[in-house]
Order: structure tokens, then C-alpha cells, then sequence
């Protein structure tokens, strides 16, 4: 399902004093199947942007398309029903919005509420328990008597249940610790590449954009400041920093081998093979004398 924003601009609480806008002018299209980070300094409207995915805000002018659905100022909330379930989005924290007496009831509330039959829903709840790392006893379970990434992991199945064809993520993994961090990440990475789910990572971590994302949407004040791979988004350092924002340490070292060395190492090097490949590729440039 591809995904264009058309001259999108929005506005919090338009026509009163208080109006502030948070973004305009935004013009961005996201490929069907791709992996995009959304970066940018804090009050850059990355999450307004992301709202816009599953019609939580609509535009105040200018529209957005999501597969055949398209999204203005005019749509009614109850004709974006559909959309809340081709996309699903993981807010920051959402173990806060676990409510249900069992994991397994959790899971289902999704599902059921749009017509599945309470089988179905519950056959799919203990293959998505398995697949965010939990073993199926925790089904029965109250999501309240887990630990913090235990019900986070609850959260993200409540999301699954739904069978997104989008998936949008808002700082998923914000107040883990890094094995949290990194395990979540992975799980992400995982699913897109196994069910072709597009994502879309909001991120103020650059490493991580740098490490799984093939395009970054850079965000500064309420619009788009530039999109394209990370090795286009990470090539001039002044330029980021004169936006408050940094290229990741990982690239950097990555930038300066290529320098040094005339070789290309591709990014990022996630199988063992690439890694192997840029490993030899480097050797082959090393004299003793380097
Ligand atoms: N509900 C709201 N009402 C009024 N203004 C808002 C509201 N939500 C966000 N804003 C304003 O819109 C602008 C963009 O905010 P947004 O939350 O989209 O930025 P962000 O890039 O996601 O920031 P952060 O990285 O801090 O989460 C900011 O100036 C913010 O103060």
C-alpha cells in the first residue's frame, strides 16, 4: 500500500487563539513494502506526521493517500474505520493502553470488535503471543501482573491481531534498557522482512534509523527537509548538525573505511554474508604498510 502526502499542512486547534501549526507544505511518498525512519529534532511534527497514517489527525489542508483511501479535512471519522485496521500504530508506551482482564482478551479485543470470529481471533492471538518472544502461558494471565517489556510485547500483538499492512512505530522502544532496545528492534526488523509489512519508524535514535531503515524522512520545523537513503541523508555532517541533528557513530567509521580504503561496504551489513563480503573487500585493499 503506497502512501503520498500531498501539500499537507496541519494546524492544532485552527481558528482559535491558541492555533499552532505543526506542519505544512509536506510532500513525501512512503513505497509499499519499505522500511522509513522518521528523524528530526524534538517540535519537528514527526508525530503529527504520523497521526495523519491511520487518520487519527486529518490534514487542514492538502490530502493524504493511503492503498485507495485518500484523507482531507473532509472525511468524516467514522469513514476512516477501515483504515485503523490496514494500519496499525504503536504509540510510545503502549503498555498504557492494555485494559483487558487476560493477555489472551487483549489480544482478541482488536479482531473481534471488526467481526472475526472469536476462534479465529484466538487461534491468532497464541501464534502472535509466540511470535513478540512470549511463551503461550502467559495467555491466561492478566497483562498487569507482567513486566514492562512483557506488557509491551502484549501491546504490539494487540496491533498484530489486526493484520496491518502498514506498520507505524513511535519510538517503540523508549524506557527499555539496550538488550530491551535491541530485542525489539530486531523483532520489527524481523517482521517487516517475513510479512513485507511497511514500517514507519519515528526515531530520535540515529543509530537505529541509520541501521534498519532503506529511506529517512528528515523532519525540521513542520516540513519535510530532505528524504532519501541514509548514506544521502548521512553525507553532509555541517549540514545535519545545523539542524541539531548528528550522523550515527557507526556511519561515520563506515564513511571514513570507504574513504580510506576505496571499497563500498554496504549498509547495512545485517546478514553474515554482507558482513563477510565487506570484511574481504577490505583485506584485499590492506597492505601490511596500512
Ligand atoms: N495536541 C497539540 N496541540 C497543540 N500543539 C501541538 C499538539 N501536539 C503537538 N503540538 C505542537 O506541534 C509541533 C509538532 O509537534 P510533534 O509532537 O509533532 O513533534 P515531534 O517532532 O514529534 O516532537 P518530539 O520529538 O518531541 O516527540 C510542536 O510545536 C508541538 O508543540
Amino acid at each position: 500500500m503506497d502512501i503520498v502526502f500531498e501539500k499537507v499542512e496541519h494546524v492544532y486547534n485552527a481558528r482559535s487563539p491558541l492555533a499552532r501549526r505543526a506542519l505544512y507544505d509536506v510532500n513525501v511518498a512512503i513505497r509499499s513494502g519499505a522500511y522509513v525512519a522518521v528523524v528530526g529534532h524534538t517540535g519537528s511534527g514527526k508525530s503529527t506526521l504520523l497521526q495523519h497514517l491511520n487518520g487519527l489527525l486529518q490534514p487542514t489542508s492538502g490530502a493524504v493517500k493511503i492503498g485507495e483511501e485518500t484523507i482531507t479535512s473532509h472525511k468524516r471519522p467514522k469513514q476512516l474505520k477501515p483504515l485503523r485496521k490496514k494500519v496499525g500504530v504503536v504509540f510510545q508506551f503502549p503498555e498504557h493502553q492494555l485494559f483487558e482482564e487476560t493477555v489472551e482478551k487483549d489480544i482478541c479485543f482488536g479482531p473481534l470488535n471488526f467481526g472475526v470470529p472469536e476462534d479465529e481471533a484466538k487461534r491468532k492471538a497464541r501464534e502472535l503471543i509466540k511470535l513478540v518472544g512470549l511463551s503461550e502461558d502467559v495467555l491466561a494471565k492478566s497483562p498487569f501482573d507482567l513486566s514492562g517489556g512483557q506488557m509491551r510485547r502484549v501491546a504490539i500483538a494487540g496491533v498484530l491481531a489486526l493484520e496491518p499492512e502498514v506498520l507505524v512505530l513511535d519510538e517503540p522502544t523508549a524506557g527499555l534498557d539496550p538488550r530491551g532496545r535491541k530485542e525489539m528492534m530486531e523483532m520489527f526488523y524481523r517482521l517487516h522482512r517475513e510479512k513485507q509489512l511497511t514500517t514507519v519508524l519515528v526515531t530520535h535514535s540515529m543509530e537505529d534509523a541509520a541501521r534498519y531503515a532503506d529511506e529517512i524522512i528528515v523532519m525540521h520545523e513542520g516540513t519535510v527537509w530532505g528524504h532519501g537513503t541514509p548514506e544521502e541523508m548521512f553525507r553532509d555532517a555541517d549540514k545535519l548538525a545545523a539542524i541539531g541533528l548528528s550522523v550515527p557513530e557507526t556511519v561515520k567509521l563506515k564513511q571514513q573505511l570507504e574513504k580510506r580504503f576505496g571499497v563500498v561496504i554496504p549498509s547495512p551489513c545485517l546478514t553474515l554474508e554482507q558482513t563477510a563480503e565487506a570484511i574481504q573487500q577490505l583485506f584485499s585493499k590492506v597492505s601490511v604498510h596500512d
